[in-house]
């Protein structure tokens, strides 16, 4: 900003766009309308504001995120444009758009005209409304034009120059100048935490990719994440296992893994027997309590079938990258008690029924915390694992990943927290919680996804079979011939667990979704092959300019003077906003949809503007070169390896 405020000419037609550098600099010449010398005063005033708040605010606003920018400038105008008697705030409503007047849109007149409509203003309805917002627009590199139309719309062209600058300047700096501006320092995600003896199935699987992505994303935005694996390791289950060990396996302490074989298998067997002999489920019972009480040998017996999940497990991990840091249930066990006397010196404990309970207003059940046999349950572990959350690891955001069947749950967990003072009633406030929903898995015939003789699917066989399927392509093409076998098999890893997680992504996350692998290796349409070929390309017209790229980005200038280099330009510097966007609603599948979008729009500039041997070759390869900066970090927060040669 130069210190010189511009002000805007208007047109005859409010729906006519003009030029913002039409007018003159350091002295102020009003546009002819009534309506705008009615308001020079107010306009040389909202100036003056806008100037204070844009220094005071500077910091905070994320230099690539167009929309927070924008905001800004309208919330000087909006200042400005409501006159101070009437006390109304207003947020300033800012949007990108697809309409043909500009690249976005201030849709604040409408509401604005409804909160004033009958009070004593000069304004006659929402479009002269938008007139005045526009006119006390603060002056800017920013803004190329603005024009109002229909109710007051105001619609902003984009400065091209000011697009292709901000680029240039992510190109030099680094993509993490866009990373979001959080209010917090930590959050914990909760995600994956499958239940130990138990098949680790799909819906563990969406939990593991949607919950990684969310904490990649925060983790760009310089917020510390505490990847926590909640896994159900203090059921009942326990007792019925370790009874079947110890009966079954008299050396059980030196056979190990032996002892116990095929886990799923060893589950079924004890659960059968538990099932059907009135004995063995008395002595099972006996064994937990043996267990929960701390006797040495049903804890190492406990640990040692903790120990072979867990290997399981981390094959899974292993194969899709994923970090986690397992915190079970059985950690917060010993912190339950105490939580459950800061509850009830809060009087939210009763009696009922035996149980102990705590009553939520707007809910017909109450939330159990002992059951009527004393013992502890999900939701009392869920509590204290919150408060350990908050109270102890100091998280300002605690989001736990699981199915949408567990809502009610959540709710109710987060409600007595909220009854109990550690979190905010404004839900929007921090230290937030949010469960993270997310639907089914279905199999092609519209039922749930099994194997044919019905079982849970194998998550590692369905990993296996992603990356076969993907070998088989690449062989096709000729690859296995050209490559060594670890390039093919390390090429068919990417594309085969990056086609299944971006399969799962790309979904609305609450909507169920169908597990076809023909459509998700589909080197065509919305998936990760088609996406993962698209980068390649960009990373081969590059390699194959011969170019030093760094030496381009600090010698060469971006411009966009093509309209497909103006639209592709404009694209990538939504990422800013996109992500953002993403990270705070939870929602991977906007970043999914704007990937997409971005190679779209790099197919249409390629395919109309000549880059390698052409005039404007130098830009044309920085324009690549930040299509590739801000794909490759879209695949980095979607979890997905890219390629650069296929
Ligand atoms: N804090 C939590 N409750 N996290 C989710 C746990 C998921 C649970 N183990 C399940 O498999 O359904």
């Amino acid at each position: 900003m130069n210190g010189a405020f511009h002000l805007i000419a208007a047109t005859s037609s409010p729906l006519h766009s003009f030029n913002r550098f039409s007018c003159f600099h350091s002295s102020l010449t009003f546009p002819k309308s009534d309506f705008f010398r009615a308001n020079s005063r107010r306009l040389i005033s909202a100036l003056k504001i806008a100037s204070v708040s844009t220094m005071a605010t500077q910091d905070e606003v994320n230099p690539g995120n167009v929309k927070q920018q924008l905001s800004k400038l309208f919330e000087a105008s909006l200042k400005a444009t409501v006159p101070n008697e009437l006390e109304i705030d207003v947020e300033p409503l800012v949007a990108a758009c697809t309409a043909k007047f500009g690249d976005y849109q201030c849709n604040n007149a409408m509401g604005l005209w409804s909160k004033i409509k009958g009070k004593k203003t000069e304004f006659k309805g929402p479009p002269s409304i938008g007139q005045a917002l526009m006119g006390n627009l603060p002056e800017c590199d920013i803004v190329e034009s603005c024009s109002v139309a229909g109710p007051g719309f105001v619609n902003i062209v984009l400065s091209k120059n000011w697009i292709a600058q901000s680029i240039q300047k992510m190109l030099t700096e680094g993509i993490g100048t866009w990373a979001p501006r959080l209010q917090i320092r930590r959050a914990v995600v909760d995600f994956s935490s499958p239940n130990i003896a138990k098949e680790m199935h799909v819906g563990h699987l969406r939990s593991t990719i949607i919950g990684d992505t969310l904490a990649r994303m925060l983790e760009f935005s310089n917020v510390e994440v505490l990847r926590r694996n909640h896994v159900g390791d203090w059921g009942t289950q326990f007792g019925m296992l370790i009874e079947h060990l110890f009966e079954t396996s008299p050396n059980w302490e030196d056979e190990k893994e032996k002892a116990v074989g095929d886990l799923q298998a060893f589950y079924k067997e004890s659960k059968q027997r538990f099932d059907a002999d009135p004995a063995f489920k008395e002595r099972a019972q006996q064994a937990v309590v043996r267990l929960q009480s701390g006797e040495s040998k049903y804890r190492t017996a406990w640990a040692q079938i903790c120990e072979i999940s867990r290997r399981e497990f981390d094959q899974v991990y292993k194969r899709l990258g994923v970090q986690l840091e397992e915190k079970g249930e059985s950690f917060y066990n010993p912190y339950i008690p105490g939580v459950l006397k800061l509850l009830a010196e809060k009087e939210l404990i009763e009696d009922s029924e035996g149980a102990r309970v705590v009553f939520i207003e707007g809910k017909d059940i109450p939330l159990i915390v002992v059951k009527s046999d004393g013992g502890f349950n999900y939701a009392s572990t869920d509590l204290t694992a919150l408060w350990y959350r908050l109270k102890e690891e100091k998280a300002e955001w605690v989001i736990y990943v699981t199915d949408v069947g567990q809502q009610q749950h959540f709710e109710m967990v987060f409600s007595v927290a909220r009854m109990a003072s550690w979190l905010p009633s404004d839900v929007n406030l921090y230290p937030k919680v949010n469960h993270v929903g997310f639907g089914l898995v279905l199999g092609e015939d519209g039922k749930r996804f099994r194997t044919r003789s019905s079982e849970v699917i194998k998550l590692v066989d369905l990993l296996d079979e992603a990356k076969n399927r993907s070998i088989v392509a690449l062989t096709e093409r000729g690859k296995a011939a050209e490559w060594t076998k670890e390039k093919v098999e390390e090429t068919a890893e990417k594309i085969g667990y990056g086609a299944v997680k971006y399969a799962d992504l790309k979904n609305n996350r609450l909507t169920n979704y169908t597990f076809n692998f023909d459509q998700m290796l589909n080197d065509k349409g919305n998936t990760a092959v088609y996406l993962l070929y698209a980068y390649a390309r960009i990373c081969s017209i590059i390699r194959k300019s011969g170019k030093d790229m760094e030496d381009l980005k600090k010698t060469g200038a971006l411009l966009l003077d093509h309209a497909d280099e103006r639209a592709l330009g404009l694209h990538l510097l939504q990422f800013a906003e996109t992500v953002e966007e993403a990270c705070t609603n939870l929602l991977p599948n906007v970043l999914c949809e704007y990937l997409y979008n971005l190679s779209e729009n790099f197919t249409k500039f390629y395919s109309n503007c000549q880059v390698v041997g052409s005039a404007e070759e130098t830009s044309r390869l920085l324009l690549c070169e930040a299509t590739a900066t801000v794909m490759g970090k879209c695949f980095f927060l979607l979890g997905i390896n890219p390629v650069d040669k296929i």
